[in-house]
Order: C-alpha cells, then structure tokens, then sequence
C-alpha cells in the first residue's frame, strides 16, 4: 500500500515536472490553472517536510467550502487573471491555509517562484506555482479596492494562511497587501513604491543599464590594468638592457 502510493506520488511528480498534468479542480469547479495540483495544505516535493498527496487524477480534490477560485470579470483591473472570492460570509479571524511546496528557506531561493511564493512561519516558504489551493489565487489589493480585507499571516499549523481581517459578503474578492518587497521584486504596484519607481519600465532599463556600466567599468579595469603590466615590462626591459651595456 504505502509502496504504491509512492509509486503514484512519483507519477505525480513526474507528470508535473513535464507539465503533462491536468487538474480535475478545473473540470469540476471552472477555474483553476489546468497544470497545477490543487491541495490543501503544505507539501514538500524533496519528501523532506509533509509527503506529497497521493494522485488527484485518482481521487477527485476537495475544494474549500468557504471560497472559490474564478476568473477576474470583465471590467476588473485583473480582467484575464483568476481571483480568489468568497463562497460565503467570512468574519474576521477566519483562516484559509496557504497551501503549496514547502522550502526550509534562503538556501533554496533558486527552486521556489517569484510571484506564488509566500513567507511562512520559521523562515521557511510556501510555494504555489506547482501545488497550491485557493490561497494563491488571492490577489493584492491595490489598484482593486481602497484596503485589504485580508492579510498574510504566519501560521504554525498551515506555516502560512491568508487571514480576514475585516467582514467579507458572500461573492466578494479576498484581497492582501502583498508588502513593499514583493511588490517591487514583481513590478506589481504599491502605494509605497515612490512615484519614480512606479515607471517600472524606465527602472528595468535603469537596471540594465547599470548591469552594463558596470561591466564596462570591470572591462576598463582589466584593460588599465593589462596597460600597467606591459608598461612595468617595458620598463624592465629598457633598465635591463641599459644594465647589459
Ligand atoms: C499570487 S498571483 C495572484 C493570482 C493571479 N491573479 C493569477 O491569475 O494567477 C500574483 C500575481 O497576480 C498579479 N496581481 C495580483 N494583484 C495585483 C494588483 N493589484 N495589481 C497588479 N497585478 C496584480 C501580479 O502579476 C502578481 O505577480
């Protein structure tokens, strides 16, 4: 028993590292990225934390019965994107887990994404790029409405959870401020960037022009310094030869 369910955890693993999985959250509930697994809670991909969930093409996922993924509607600043709504009235204090891939931390940066991962309790990170629930569909709130009605919150049980903080009706959008950080690393806008940095066009030139000068001014070094040895060889050279004579 526990052999096969290895087995179809590393099928699993398999046809999501080659993106040939296709969810049945999306068949059963409309919305939900065709490629990711839907759980409920922490996994870790390395078997290191939490094992992974056994198949979901085998057994149907179960989504949350308090909030639902779907599409942002016409109008919506995120028209195109997926949103994270309300199936019933939440109440402050209510928790949805933030579920995904487990990283112990900095020294996996390299594995986890930019745009789903979220800080979790005990320095670690939580990823939804490939496993998550509804949580990483929570978008940020500005541009959308004048205050988050939810945030972010470190949780020991879930390591991470998108916590109400102010009542929400039944249909109505989760929102979050997604903080300064991450804001800036994914050029999504924050009433805190300064107004320069708002252009993130002209920043991103900005970047890249000082990633050049930088190696200019490297190669210029290198030159300068080619330029001293050669000298100091001539140098040699020349008071070599007037000691010959
Ligand atoms: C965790 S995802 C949220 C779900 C996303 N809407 C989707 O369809 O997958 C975060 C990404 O959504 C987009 N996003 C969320 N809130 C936004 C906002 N207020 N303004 C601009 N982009 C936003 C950004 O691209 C951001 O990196």
């Amino acid at each position: 028993m526990a052999a096969h369910a290895c087995a179809a955890s590393r099928a699993l693993q398999a046809a999501v590292a080659s993106r040939s999985f296709r969810c049945r959250y999306h068949e059963a509930f409309g919305a939900f990225p065709q490629d990711r697994v839907f759980v409920p809670g922490v996994v870790d991909a390395k078997g290191l934390l939490a094992p992974l969930p056994a198949d979901p093409r085998a057994q149907a996922p179960v989504p949350s019965p308090h909030v639902l993924v779907a599409p942002c509607p016409a109008g919506h600043p995120l028209a195109g994107q997926l949103r994270c709504t309300a199936r019933r009235a939440l109440a402050p204090g209510f928790s949805l887990p933030y579920a995904g891939e487990l990283y112990r931390g900095r020294s996996d940066h390299h594995y986890y994404s930019s745009t789903y991962s979220c800080s979790a309790s005990g320095g670690m990170v939580v990823d939804g790029l490939r496993y998550c629930n509804e949580a990483a569909f929570v978008n940020h709130y500005y541009g959308i409405a004048d205050s988050p009605n939810c945030r972010l919150a470190e949780c020991e049980q879930a390591k991470a959870a998108v916590s109400v903080v102010s009542p929400i009706a039944p249909g109505e959008e989760l929102l979050v401020d997604y903080g300064l950080e991450y804001c800036t690393r994914n050029q999504v806008p924050h009433p805190d960037v300064p107004a320069w940095a708002r252009d993130f066009g002209a920043l991103a030139r900005l970047t890249e022009l000082s990633g050049r000068l930088a190696s200019l001014e490297a190669e210029l070094a290198g030159a300068r310094r080619r330029q001293q040895a050669a000298c100091s060889s001539r140098e040699d050279l020349g008071l070599r030869w007037r000691a010959s004579r």
